[in-house]
């Protein structure tokens, strides 16, 4: 296969972040069609023209796949790329899906956190709370692994507190729960395989500078 056969490929995390890169990819003239079909099952699309395949897959199998070099690029949130922590080059903060990685619990925690107490924290993220806890903190804490509406955890007593997302904060407000201590700022960002930076430099930087130009000029 000659050079300029090769496609780029680009693994898309299912979900909040999907349509907003579609939508800026478009913008700088990288389009695809087929996938705009909602109701097609078909998992690999493909610009022939532009020599291009994109593919969604679950955010946190990412940066498996650009690691791997099964997708060249990759678009996920911040948090994914921390979790998850795999050998990927990160090259552009994208702008968009901006939220908060968060400890958060109701108002009575927050003396346990500022007594370094040995509390339990749930959450989707065990590794960011991990690092965060014995990294940053030096506090020693149980983390629980849960999958999904972790702010149950402080509500059924699984846990003291939550490491999780806040963007709006209502799902916080309804459930009586607040911002403790935040983590650090989240948004999607663009990652690639390490191989592919060396052998397609060419197509991927002016890839990453047409978006940067598109971005700043928003
Ligand atoms: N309110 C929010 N809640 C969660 N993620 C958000 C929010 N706002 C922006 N994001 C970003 O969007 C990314 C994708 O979120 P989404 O909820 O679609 O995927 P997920 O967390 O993998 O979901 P799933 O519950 O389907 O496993 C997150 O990783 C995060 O970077
Ligand atoms: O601050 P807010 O605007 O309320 O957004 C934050 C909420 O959204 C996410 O949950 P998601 O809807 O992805 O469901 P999940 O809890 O099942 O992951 C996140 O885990 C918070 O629960």
């Amino acid at each position: 296969m000659s050079k300029e056969d090769r496609y780029l490929t680009f693994a898309l995390g299912k979900g909040r972040l999907a349509n907003k890169t579609l939508e800026l990819l478009e913008e700088i003239g990288i389009t695809c069609e087929e996938m705009k079909d909602k109701n097609s099952r078909k998992l690999v699309f493909a610009n022939e023209e532009l020599k291009l395949r994109f593919f969604l897959s679950k955010g946190p199998d990412v940066p498996t796949y650009v690691e791997y070099g099964a997708a060249d690029i990759g678009v996920v949130g911040k948090d994914t790329i921390m979790e998850e922590n795999r050998r990927v080059y990160e090259v552009l903060d994208l702008g968009f899906g901006k939220c908060r990685m968060c400890v958060c619990g109701p108002a009575g925690a927050k003396e346990l956190l500022q007594h370094h107490e040995r509390i339990r924290v749930a959450s989707k993220y065990p590794n960011i709370a991990k690092d965060y806890f014995y990294n940053k903190k030096h506090q020693t804490v149980d983390i629980i692994k849960l999958n999904g509406s972790v702010e149950l955890g402080p509500i059924v007593k699984l846990s003291d507190v939550i490491v999780d997302i806040v963007e709006t904060g209502s799902t916080l407000d309804e459930n009586g729960l607040q911002v403790l201590e935040e983590i650090c700022p989240l948004s999607a960002r663009m990652i690639v395989n390490q191989v592919s930076m060396q052998m397609e430099t060419e197509r991927i930087k002016k890839l990453i500078n047409d978006l940067k130009a598109y971005i700043s000029a928003v």
